[in-house]
């Protein structure tokens, strides 16, 4: 435990030198997946009674890969998925899988699968039955089905278990023995409606390692429906963050977190500073002289700008930097004192209040013994900075 704390601080805080070294985040290697859709929705509309849920929506998803869906409760995203499933009926547009158009196919003959939060197992039957339920249904020859469910059973690594009855399986087992059974019918796509949300925080940890190890193995398209942002960014190849019925950005997962197209998605996502600033002049073609909470500096964008145009800056807790306030060193700084300090295990974080309007900004550092600057303590005052470039900078009309 002692080394693998160390390994990470070491890990962190080397990163995050070289990265203020360089002034930009490290580039992740992200998996590819086929670029070919294998679902598209085209146009979908859904209202229950004259309440409309969905409208015009459009969303084509990959080949292979680990698609979540992100949103607020009650934002449409489990009809999204029921839609996909073929147990809602749309009003307007078309679902096409595989090039072929599903929208009037029944659900029980589209290639779909899903596993809902409640695993729905069927507690008198063991956990082989459950897997061959639908199979069974399937009139498929019993020794087929003998091969299938237990390939599918070692799959999630409970092939020894297949003689018990769901009772005597923790919650993570059960989750692992819906998705065998949902993987047992060889599906193209794999739908998930906020499947691990019923388990506890360290199980949910591990499952969300295991379903995306699985999903690898399987080279099966997953559609995962959440709240959790964590557990959308640990998880998924592209993330689609949904607001009232409507997508508010498509992307991978760094991009949703590093670069937020609206306020919205900003806040949804993470901790996030939003800082008022206005414009001063365009330095270059990217570069934008302004004015941010009282101090003048250069903040990237190639927006179209004017002269006073009122713009948002947003930052991380992780982009600030913090440092002791000397009056010499620091005049360019934004100004404001700590009121509240808080380990976090490989990070430390501090509340920040500014001098010149009270706002409350939060700076995440990562722990690093050697540091000096680390040693902030509570009531000091502080020069608030931020690494060159990591800033997010919106209109102000636009991030309403
Ligand atoms: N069968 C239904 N009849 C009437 N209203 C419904 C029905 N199903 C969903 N709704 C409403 O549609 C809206 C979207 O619901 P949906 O379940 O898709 O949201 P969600 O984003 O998945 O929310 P949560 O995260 O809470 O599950 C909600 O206001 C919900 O009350």
């Amino acid at each position: 435990m002692v080394t693998y704390r160390i390994c990470c601080k070491y890990f962190i805080s080397t990163q995050y030198l070289f990265l203020g070294s360089l002034g930009r985040k490290p580039k992740l290697v992200e998996k590819s997946v086929q670029s070919k859709p294998i679902i598209e929705l085209r146009s979908l509309s859904k209202s229950f009674g004259d309440k409309n849920i969905i409208n015009n929506f459009n969303l084509a998803i990959n080949n292979g890969e680990f698609l979540t869906i992100l949103g607020p409760s009650g934002c449409g995203k489990t009809t999204v998925l029921r839609l996909i499933a073929g147990l809602e009926e749309l009003d307007e547009g078309s679902i096409i899988l595989n090039g072929e158009d599903i929208t009037n196919v029944p659900a029980e003959k589209r290639h779909v699968n899903t596993v809902f939060q409640s695993y729905a197992l069927f507690p008198h039957m063991t956990i082989f039955e459950n897997v061959a339920f639908g199979l069974r249904m399937q009139k498929v020859p019993n020794d087929e089905i003998q091969t299938r469910v237990m390939e599918a059973l070692r799959m999630v690594r409970l092939d020894d278990m297949a003689k018990r009855k769901p009772a005597q399986l923790s919650g993570g087992q059960q989750q692992r023995i819906a998705i065998a059974r949902a993987v047992v019918n060889k599906p193209e796509v794999l739908l998930l409606d906020e499947s691990l949300s019923a388990l506890d925080y360290k199980l949910r940890k591990e499952m969300q390692n295991e379903l995306k190890a699985l999903q690898r193995q399987l080279g099966i398209t997953f559609i995962f429906v959440t709240h959790d942002q964590e557990e959308a960014l640990t998880m998924s190849d592209r993330i689609i963050v949904m607001n009232k019925g409507n997508i508010e950005q498509d992307g991978s997962p760094r991009d949703i977190y590093e670069d937020p197209k609206n306020l919205f998605v900003a806040k949804f996502i993470g901790e996030i500073n939003i800082f008022d600033a206005k414009v001063i002049e365009r330095k270059t073609a990217n570069k934008v002289i302004a004015n941010v909470e009282g101090r003048i500096c250069e903040i990237d964008t190639d927006m179209d700008v004017s002269a006073d145009q009122k713009l948002k800056v947003l930052l991380r807790p992780e982009d600030i930097v913090i440092e002791e306030l000397d009056e010499n060193e620091n005049s360019k700084a934004i100004i404001g004192h700590i009121v509240d300090r808080s380990y976090k295990g490989m990070t430390l974080e501090s509340t920040v209040i500014l001098d010149h309007n009270n706002m409350k900004v939060l700076v995440s550092e990562f722990f690093n013994e050697d540091d000096p600057h680390i040693d902030h303590s509570v009531g000091q005052k502080v020069a608030l900075t931020w690494h060159e470039g990591w800033e997010v900078v919106l209109n102000d009309e636009n991030s309403q």
